[in-house]
C-alpha cells in the first residue's frame, strides 16, 4: 500500500469519528468520476493532515470549526459540523459558549443565524431545550465575590434570601431548576465552591473550616443574611459548619444528602480516591461517583442527566477536586451539632450510597428540632433524581419556618 493510499485510509477514520459513517459512506457513494479526486485530497489532507494532528484534540477542533464557519458564512459546513458535534457528544454548553464566542468576533448577524440554524438542528435531532423565559425571576446575575479567593456567585429572583451550596465535582448549574423556581418569591443566590465550577482554585489541601469561612463571607458580601441555606453533600456540611459557627447569617437550614462525619473506613476510601485523582484524573472516577450520584434506574431512565453530571465532573479542576476531598473527608460536626439552634431540615435519598439515611438520621438526632425527611427511590443527587419531591419539602419547610 503505497503512502497516499495510508494517508487516505487514516484521514477517513477520522472523518468517519468526526462526521458519522452514515455522512461518510453517503458522500463516498456519491462520488463521481467528477469529484473523486477531490474527495480523496481533502480526505487525505483534512481530514489526516489537520484532523489528524495531534497537538489539539477532535473536540476542540470541532469548536473551531463551529467559529470558522460562523465567520465565514459557510452554513451548510456549520449545521454539518454542528450536527455531528451534539451527536459527537460534545456539551451543549460549550457550543453555546462558542456561539457566543462568535458574537463578538463575528457580529451579532451572524450568531443570530448561528443560534437560530443551532435550534433547528437541535429539534430535527430531537433535543428541545428547556424553556427559560427572560422573566425577572428568570433573570441571572452573575459575579465573583470581591473578597479572595474570588467565587463565582448566580444571583436571580426577588425575595427572601436563599443560598444554594453544591455538592462536590458539581457546580452552581446543578440547582438551574430549584433556583428557578424558588426565584418566583425568593432571592436565590448559589456559588461555586473554591476549587470548582469557575471559581478560584487556591492552592490546597482545603479545610472544611476554609469552606466554612467561604460561606460566611459571601454571605456577609451580599450583606442580605440571615439566609436560608440550602446545601447538598459538600454544601449541607458547609451549611452545618456555618450554621454552629455563624448563627447571625443563618435563618433557617436545609442538609440534603449529607453527613456530619465520616468513620475510619470511609476516610480510607476517600484517600483512595484522592490517590486516583492524583495518578489518572477526574476520568480514573467518574463511574464509580456516577454509580454514587444516581440510582441504576435514573441512569437508565435519564443518561441525559448522567452525561451532564459526568461532564461538570470531568470538567473541575483535578487539584481543586482533590484538595475539597481533604475537606470532605475531615469533615466532624459531631459536637458543634447540639448548638445549632436554626430550624433545620434534614433531607436524605433512600437509596443513597455515597451519605447513608443513617448518616441523615444522626445529624437530624443532633441538631435540636431538626426534621428527617427521606425521599423514595433517591440516591446522592436527589434534587435532580427527584426535583418535584426535593422542592416540595423545601417549600413546605419554607413556608412552616
Ligand atoms: O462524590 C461522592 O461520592 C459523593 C459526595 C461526597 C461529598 C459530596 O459532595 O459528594
Amino acid at each position: 500500500m503505497d503512502d497516499r493510499q495510508d494517508d487516505f485510509d487514516r484521514g477517513l477514520r477520522n472523518r468517519r469519528a468526526v462526521l458519522g459513517d452514515a455522512w461518510v459512506d453517503r458522500s463516498l457513494g456519491n462520488a463521481t468520476a467528477f469529484n473523486a479526486d477531490f474527495v480523496s485530497l481533502i480526505t487525505r489532507y483534512a481530514w489526516h493532515d489537520i484532523w489528524g494532528r495531534p497537538g489539539l484534540d477532535h473536540r476542540t477542533r470541532r469548536l473551531l470549526v463551529l467559529g470558522m464557519t460562523i465567520a465565514q458564512g459557510r452554513w451548510e459546513e456549520y449545521e454539518l459540523h454542528l450536527r455531528a458535534a451534539v451527536e459527537g457528544g460534545v456539551p451543549l454548553d460549550e457550543i453555546k459558549e462558542t456561539l457566543m464566542q462568535a458574537v463578538i468576533y463575528c457580529g451579532v448577524p451572524a450568531a443570530n443565524t448561528a443560534f437560530k440554524l443551532a435550534g433547528e438542528v437541535l429539534a430535527k435531532l430531537g433535543i428541545t431545550p428547556a424553556p427559560q423565559p427572560l422573566t425577572p425571576a428568570q433573570r441571572v446575575a452573575r459575579h465573583h465575590t470581591f473578597s479572595a479567593p474570588q467565587l463565582h456567585v448566580l444571583r436571580q429572583g426577588q425575595g427572601r434570601p436563599v443560598v444554594l451550596s453544591h455538592a462536590l465535582g458539581l457546580d452552581v448549574q446543578m440547582w438551574d431548576r430549584l433556583a428557578a423556581a424558588l426565584a418566583g418569591d425568593c432571592e436565590v443566590l448559589r456559588y461555586d465552591h473554591r476549587g470548582h465550577g469557575e471559581s478560584a482554585v487556591p492552592p490546597g489541601p482545603y479545610t472544611m473550616d476554609e469552606l466554612v469561612e467561604d460561606a460566611a463571607r459571601l454571605v456577609r458580601e451580599w450583606g442580605r443574611g440571615p439566609v436560608v441555606w440550602i446545601g447538598l453533600s459538600m454544601g449541607g456540611m458547609v451549611g452545618q459548619g456555618l450554621a454552629a459557627r455563624h448563627p447571625e447569617l443563618v435563618q433557617s437550614l436545609v442538609v440534603a444528602n449529607s453527613t456530619s462525619y465520616y468513620p475510619d473506613a470511609a476516610r480510607g476510601l476517600w484517600a483512595q480516591r484522592i490517590a486516583t485523582v492524583e495518578a489518572q484524573g477526574l476520568a480514573g472516577i467518574a463511574d464509580g461517583v456516577m454509580g454514587r450520584y444516581f440510582t441504576e434506574a435514573f441512569r437508565a431512565a435519564h443518561p441525559e442527566v448522567e452525561a451532564w453530571a459526568r461532564g461538570r465532573l470531568l470538567r473541575t479542576d483535578a487539584a481543586g477536586y482533590v484538595a475539597c476531598c481533604h475537606a470532605v473527608s475531615q469533615v466532624d460536626w459531631r459536637e458543634a451539632l447540639p448548638r445549632i439552634t436554626c430550624p433545620t431540615l434534614v433531607i436524605a435519598g433512600a437509596q443513597d450510597v455515597g451519605a447513608p439515611v443513617a448518616m441523615s438520621e444522626a445529624i437530624a438526632q443532633a441538631v435540636p428540632g431538626a426534621r428527617l425527611e427521606i425521599i423514595d427511590g433517591a440516591s446522592h443527587i436527589s434534587v435532580l433524581e427527584a426535583p418535584e419531591a426535593f422542592e416540595r419539602l423545601v417549600r413546605d419547610f419554607l413556608a412552616a419556618h
